[in-house]
């Protein structure tokens, strides 16, 4: 048995995605891609043996797709999830669900008057092996009450069109999510830290950031975000607890002794630091469509949230002020 999926955007991350849903990810079969570069969505087609869909809302609408993954530029998601939320149809979403909170009130909207659970966003750090063993040590208490938690995202460069607001919206908001699910509570405020700005690539880029967060019950997480730090792509994360504190593990790496030195690779891309978070992100996903279920990842109120906490960080970055965040009751629906 396998489910007909339609992928949307067919350009770094889509292509990546269209190769692991017909290459690794059981009970998939990629049957037709739309991007609104139709040379991109031919090349990527050709590769799988998909059909090439002039738009989106057309791939949305083919009776052939019975689910759809989002994987264009960030502000075309909300409407593309609206049109596949009117169609019935479930949808993975890349990160950011939405860039303006009104779309994120409309999707909420929609979903809830739809009745069942449709959206998916991804947050993959979630299927993480890494991530996952924190939680289990954070759920089984054996770290007693979380006090602080220090994180660190560091990319070795960006592309020029990455802009300053970016670091919130693009980059922190992975340790956003990861931080929601790992500590299971809401942030409150926020405060945007400038460090001297790196030399090391564009003016018009202030990089790095430091992100101050304060959760509901006191708690206080600080993320750096450096985009160019031009070694590699190195994800660190600490939770430091009334008892103890658990850290995320490096990636398995062999640590090579020669020369009178000791070295372990760090990598360089976030496809391959979370490539195995993706295949199983996107095979959970498909498994509880096959079974018939409601999918259990990050929900619409996770997307919603996460834009709600970094537009704060934003606002935070042009004020320089500790600024509250202020989420609205979380529905019942997506307890
Ligand atoms: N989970 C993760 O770690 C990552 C998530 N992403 C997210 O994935 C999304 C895509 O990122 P990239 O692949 O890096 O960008 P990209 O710029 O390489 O690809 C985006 C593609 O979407 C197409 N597109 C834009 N608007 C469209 C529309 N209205 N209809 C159809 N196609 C449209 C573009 O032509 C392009 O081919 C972004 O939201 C990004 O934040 C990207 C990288 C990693
Ligand atoms: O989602 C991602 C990119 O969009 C973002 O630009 C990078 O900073 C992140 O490391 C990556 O995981």
């Amino acid at each position: 048995m396998s489910i007909g999926i339609g992928l949307i955007g067919t350009g770094w991350i889509g292509e990546q995605h269209v190769h692991r849903l017909a290459d690794k990810v059981a009970g998939a079969q990629v049957v037709a891609v739309a991007d609104i570069d139709p040379e991109s969505a031919g090349k990527v087609a050709a590769s799988v043996g998909a059909r090439v869909i002039d738009t989106a809302e057309r791939l949305i609408a083919d009776p052939e797709v019975e689910a759809v993954v989002v994987t264009s530029w960030g502000p075309a998601h909300a409407e593309q999830v609206l049109a596949c939320i009117a169609a019935g149809k479930p949808v993975f979403c890349e990160k950011p669900l939405i860039t303006e909170i009104a779309d994120g009130l409309r999707i909420l909207k929609a979903e809830q008057a739809a009745g069942r659970r449709l959206v998916q966003v991804g947050f993959m750090r979630r299927y993480d092996a890494g991530y996952r063993q924190m939680k289990r040590v954070l759920d089984a208490g054996e770290i007693g009450e979380p006090l602080m938690a220090h994180c660190v995202h560091r990319n070795p460069n960006v592309r020029e069109a990455y802009t300053t607001e970016m670091a919130a919206k693009d980059t922190a908001v992975h340790e956003v999510d990861a931080m929601r699910w790992l500590l299971g509570e809401e942030f409150t405020s926020v405060q945007t830290i400038l460090p001297r700005k790196t030399a090391k690539r564009f003016p018009h880029l202030q990089d790095p950031q430091i992100f101050l967060f304060e959760t509901a019950s006191g708690a206080r997480v600080d993320v750096e975000a450096f985009v160019n730090c031009q070694y590699g792509y190195d994800i660190q994360c600490e939770i430091v607890g009334e008892e103890g504190a658990v850290r995320l593990p490096d990636p398995a790496a062999p640590a090579v002794r020669k020369a009178a030195k000791a070295s372990v690779e760090v990598l360089q891309e976030f496809g391959d630091r979370f490539a195995d978070a993706f295949d199983v992100e996107l095979q959970e996903w498909v498994d509880r469509l096959l079974g018939g279920q409601e999918p259990s990842g990050p929900s619409s109120w996770d997307g919603f949230a996460a834009t709600v906490v970094v537009d704060a960080a934003v606002r935070s970055l042009h004020s320089g002020e500790i600024v509250p965040i202020e989420l609205p009751e979380r529905p019942e629906f997506y307890a």
